[in-house]
């Protein structure tokens, strides 16, 4: 019979399939909807030290080819969370997401994280979008790798980050050269959204989110090849860290897609935020299904063999 666990980092996931950060998972209620769910795991929205009401609405926009947001990184501030983690006595690993707006604030929530000694593992973003005036801590190399030492010295235990999708053969190679010299630094999650498109209602003549004249992070069907480039990229110049995959899954399909490509997991957003958790018993199904047409029994069967011409 079909085996679809996941085995990575000491953790077991019962299902490759997991929520991205962002959706479903700012409240309690949300994340317990999520742990109850078929889900393999849970990660938390993304926070910051103190409580934020985020970008003014509407600041998030479902349209023909996936969504738009510029969230402006709304969360309850990182206490709520590391309660929430304190408390969390689930075999469904829990993943703390960490945004702090500064490097000094990330920092400290990794330090109080750390001194919990709770089995949940952080993964910093490194890549959020939306915040008017802040660029991407991923596309700065130098910023990133002196963020990734930080936190290696400081919270020095294993991590993973958020990265932000990478669009030039030029920029895989230079992150992963900082990547590669943090062995702490256990996984990467691409992609976060593809930052600052411009989605336009042609009846109104307008920008369709608030927030910085209509731009923001797009998901769904629009980065699909670009999360799926990230992933096969950073897996293979990566030395001995796992890929998650994100972007662009709405069916058993494009999960198949991500684990051929390499990555170890997989993160639903967007068909998540518009479909609810129902999508993870579908999305699974529809793997299975695909695994067994195609005669395999386990994801290790096919992880990583993505054929080239
Ligand atoms: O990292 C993030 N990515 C997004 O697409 N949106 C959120 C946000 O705006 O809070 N943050």
């Amino acid at each position: 019979s079909l085996n679809l666990s996941v085995s990575w980092l000491g953790m077991k996931m019962s299902s490759p399939l997991f929520n991205a950060s962002g959706v479903y998972c700012r409240t309690r209620e949300e994340l317990e909807q999520v742990r109850r769910s078929a889900a393999g795991a849970v990660v938390t929205k993304s926070c910051t030290l103190e409580p934020r009401a985020g970008n003014p609405e509407p600041r998030y926009r479902r349209t023909a080819l996936g969504s738009i947001n510029s969230m402006g990184l709304p969360n309850e501030g990182y206490r709520y969370y590391l309660d929430y983690a304190q408390a969390y006595d689930d075999a469904k690993p829990l993943f703390l997401s960490v945004s702090g707006m500064t490097l000094d604030d990330t920092l400290t929530i990794l330090t109080e994280l750390a001194a919990l000694k709770l089995p949940c593992l952080p993964e910093v973003n490194l890549s959020c979008p939306n915040l008017p005036g802040k660029p991407q801590l991923g596309y700065d190399f130098a910023a990133s790798a002196e963020a990734l030492e930080a936190i290696s010295r400081r919270y020095a235990r294993p991590f993973g980050v958020k990265l932000p999708p990478y669009f030039d053969p030029a920029h895989f190679a230079a992150m992963a050269a900082v990547l590669n010299a943090f062995p702490l630094l256990r996984f990467v999650t691409c992609i976060n959204s593809v930052g600052n498109g411009l989605v336009i209602d042609l009846d109104s003549e307008s920008a369709v989110i608030k927030p910085k004249g209509g731009l923001g992070g797009l998901g769904g069907d629009y980065v699909l090849p670009t999360a799926l480039a990230n992933v096969r990229e950073f897996a293979v110049l990566l030395a001995d860290k796992h890929v998650i995959g994100c972007g662009g899954v709405k069916s058993g399909a494009e999960a198949f897609m991500h684990i051929l490509a390499g990555a170890t997991a997989v993160q639903v957003g967007t068909c998540l935020h518009e479909e609810g958790v129902s999508a993870f018993d579908r999305i699974e199904a529809e793997l299975a299904a695909i695994m067994q047409a195609k005669g395999y029994q386990r994801l290790e069967d096919f992880r990583g063999r993505l054929k080239t011409l």
